[in-house]
């Protein structure tokens, strides 16, 4: 990502077109992105999820909703506040306008109904009010949610003693690697770009084995893990519906396709997706799947490498309150700040894992602070 953002700069283009930029950066290396940015003179069109990055570059957003580009002038916080006022109005005129069909219904007088529903149309259809008419706003709205896992006895997972290196790289590797996972454990892992994170992810996964030291996992426990290896991995000719009946066969209810179709719809996969191949969603939807099957997998832990690369807002959001509700282990390595604040919100129960210089620490201190420490 640094390779190409640079390659991107330094041609000094007249239109700038950045997709997810700060995707896989580091913490310095966004606020670099981020200062470079600000001054940047030429015009500049970005896609990102990313909320701290767009209030800081960006002077006018572009909002695609139901079908058409809404122009809003000012950085994000401003287009949220006004989207919301537009979207209360819009309800309100919806309201008002809905009171008075009905009112005019009740009362008989198909003039009187005519008169509102008519406004512009020439036909009254009793039931459906004429597209001129005020419409309900269309909420965009997604729901994630992970079941409460079976009690196990602790601890579930844990690395005593692991040193890790990856065959011919004499230039990296783990030493001294202490660290557990139980039942409600929050955990961040940080680091700069290549410190290892991913690499601890997977030792803990079991995908790595250590070079020294020992793995100790519950017998029972089942992991829910999210990268954009496992989404590579989906079987692309295959319909999400199809692969997700192969995996979980056992689904209740009269339809068992049904069943599965609405817990897609759950996880923001519009239903006309649930049947088409799955090599023909974008990166967002295909992510959606494999949220929807490592709920299904009924996790103990979630192992999260940046689950927000492919999410819009409103789904980071979403998964950020279904971790919230979650009752089993975390573990995140995120570069999306929002993200990582909402994880480890509560001190309590949170810990900040930093990987650096070959080793594991505890951080002694919320992300706030490891933050405001990079930025000194
Ligand atoms: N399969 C592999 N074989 C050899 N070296 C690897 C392999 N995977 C990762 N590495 C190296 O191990 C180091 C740690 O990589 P890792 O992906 O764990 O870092 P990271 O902290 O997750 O990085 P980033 O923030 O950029 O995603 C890097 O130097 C990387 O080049």
């Amino acid at each position: 990502m640094r390779i190409s953002i640079a390659r991107a700069l330094f041609v000094q283009p007249t239109l700038l077109l950045l997709d997810e930029p700060t995707n896989h950066l580091d913490h310095e290396a966004v606020n670099f992105l981020k200062d470079y940015l600000s001054g940047w003179e030429k015009t500049l069109v970005v896609v990102s999820h990313d909320r701290d990055f767009l209030n800081t570059v960006c002077n006018e957003i572009i909002h695609l909703h139901d079908m058409k580009l809404h122009f809003y002038r000012g950085n994000y916080d401003l287009f949220e506040s006004e989207y919301e006022q537009r979207r209360k109005e819009t309800n309100k005129k919806f309201e008002i306008c809905d009171k008075q069909i009905k009112a005019a219904k009740r009362s008989g007088s198909r003039v009187l109904l005519e008169k509102i529903k008519n406004k512009g149309k020439s036909k009254v259809d009793e039931d459906e009010p004429p597209r001129n008419t005020p419409q309900k706003w269309k909420d965009y709205t997604v729901e994630f949610h992970f079941p409460k896992p079976t009690e196990l006895t602790p601890p579930l997972l844990q690395l005593i003693e692991v040193t890790f290196n990856y065959p011919n790289r004499e230039d990296f590797k783990l030493t001294n690697v202490d660290v557990g996972i139980d039942m409600g454990t929050r955990v961040a892992i940080v680091g700069p770009n290549g410190a290892g994170k991913s690499t601890l992810l997977n030792l803990l996964a079991g995908d790595l084995v250590p070079t020294k030291g020992e793995v100790r996992r519950s017998q029972k426990l089942r992991i829910g893990r999210y990268s954009q290896h496992f989404v590579d991995l989906l079987t692309m000719d295959e319909t999400p519906v199809q692969y997700l009946l192969r995996l979980y066969p056992g689904q209740e209810g009269p339809s068992k396709q049904e069943a599965v179709r609405a817990k897609l719809g759950k996880f923001g996969l519009p239903s006309h997706n649930h049947l088409v191949p799955i090599t023909k969603l974008s990166g967002g939807q295909k992510s959606r799947v494999v949220f929807t099957s490592i709920s299904m997998c009924k996790p103990h832990i979630l192992l999260l490498d940046e689950p927000t690369n492919h999410l819009d807002m409103q789904s980071i959001d979403a998964l950020a309150d279904a971790l919230d509700e979650f009752t089993g282990g975390v573990v995140l390595v995120s570069h999306d700040d929002r993200l990582i604040s909402r994880v480890c919100e509560n001190e309590e129960i949170s810990e900040i894992w930093l990987v650096e210089n070959g080793t594991v620490k505890t951080f002694p201190g919320s992300y706030e602070d490891y933050k405001a420490e990079l930025d000194d």
